[in-house]
């Protein structure tokens, strides 16, 4: 079964008054490490005080009381696109439930959610929600800002940034105990994210794994109180494939139930991908994609249903 992970482990926190203010050595200096993790993982393990533990404490706890509600009211949010809404003991999710919020930074979003799963409405959880979506959604940002320092591109590209960065979908999940007679369960099949940035803490019971290229999958230890950002396929696409899209499944085992809180940043539906000619130079970086609008490649994913190579086969030359 997987190894452990030697996923690079960044340190956002503040330590020995490093800031990682805009522009600051600090924040130079780690932009090139984002950049570097991105080139060689597609992902890295994260600590940060941006997002305050006790309120990621509190989402785990409040997720328990929505899990544990009846059925039918967890069936009563039901999304308008694939894999949002309320999803049980789906193929792609053949042994977990999960609730996929579009845009719960709109507001009424989560109000209208929390209004929905509990009829006097339930105020402390939505305030949770919000904040912690809203708080995850700043690092995201952060990390797309570091991107455009780390390849040293002109400022312009913030504009890119912030299409890449035009919405943020929540999910919560909580996977399933293995059956008594199974040691271990794939709880998530393996896929890439089709997204920009997916940004993942859990309740300390570990079960991600990603793919490398040595076709063996590994554990990925997250540390305690720690988030993994993963790179999706809307920016390895824009990076020209320079950063990787990682591969990755969430296997169960043992007796602790995982319960994950993920923020997916996603490009503005009409967005043109198109690689900033910095990144791209015949000899070593040749054009990989062509330009496509982010919808088009959505709706081809869903159209083919393939997992495998699907950036590949729909912009890849
Ligand atoms: O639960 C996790 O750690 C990963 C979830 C995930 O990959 C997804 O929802 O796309
Ligand atoms: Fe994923």
């Amino acid at each position: 079964m997987g190894t452990e992970s030697e996923i690079p482990l960044l340190d956002f926190r503040k330590v020995n008054g490093v800031t990682l203010e805009e522009g600051s050595e600090g924040w130079k200096e780690m932009s090139k490490k984002v950049r570097e993790a991105f080139e060689s993982h597609g992902c890295f393990l994260l600590l940060c005080d941006q997002i305050p533990n006790d309120l990621r404490g509190q989402i785990f706890t409040d997720m328990k009381s929505l899990f544990d509600l009846p059925e039918e009211t967890k069936k009563k949010f039901s999304g308008a696109k694939a894999y949002r809404g309320y999803t049980a003991n789906s193929h792609v999710i053949p042994h977990c439930q999960s609730f996929g919020i579009d845009d719960a930074l709109k507001p009424d979003t989560t109000e209208n959610f929390t209004n929905l799963m509990w009829r006097q409405g339930n105020p402390t959880f939505c305030e949770t929600l919000s904040s912690l979506t809203s708080k995850t959604r700043d690092l995201s940002t952060l990390i797309l800002k570091m991107i455009i320092e780390g390849f040293g591109l002109p400022q312009q590209y913030i504009l890119d940034v912030e299409e890449l960065n035009n919405s943020n979908d929540t999910r919560m999940t909580r996977y399933q105990l293995p059956k008594e007679n199974k040691d271990l369960e794939i709880a998530l099949v393996p896929h890439t994210d089709k997204g920009t940035l997916a940004v993942i803490c859990h309740n300390e019971v570990q079960g991600l794994q990603v793919l490398p290229k040595t076709g063996e999958w590994v554990d990925v230890i997250i540390p305690p109180n720690g988030y993994i950002v993963l790179v999706g396929d809307m920016l390895k696409a824009w990076s020209n494939g320079r950063f990787q899209a990682p591969t990755h499944r969430v296997v169960t085992k043992g007796d602790k139930e995982r319960l994950a809180f993920i923020l997916f940043t996603v490009p503005k539906e009409d967005m043109t991908i198109k690689v900033p000619s910095e990144l791209v130079d015949d000899e070593n970086h040749p054009l990989r994609y062509r330009p496509f609008k982010y919808e088009d490649f959505i709706d081809f994913h869903y159209s083919t249903r393939t997992e495998k190579g699907v950036l590949e086969e729909f912009a890849g030359l």
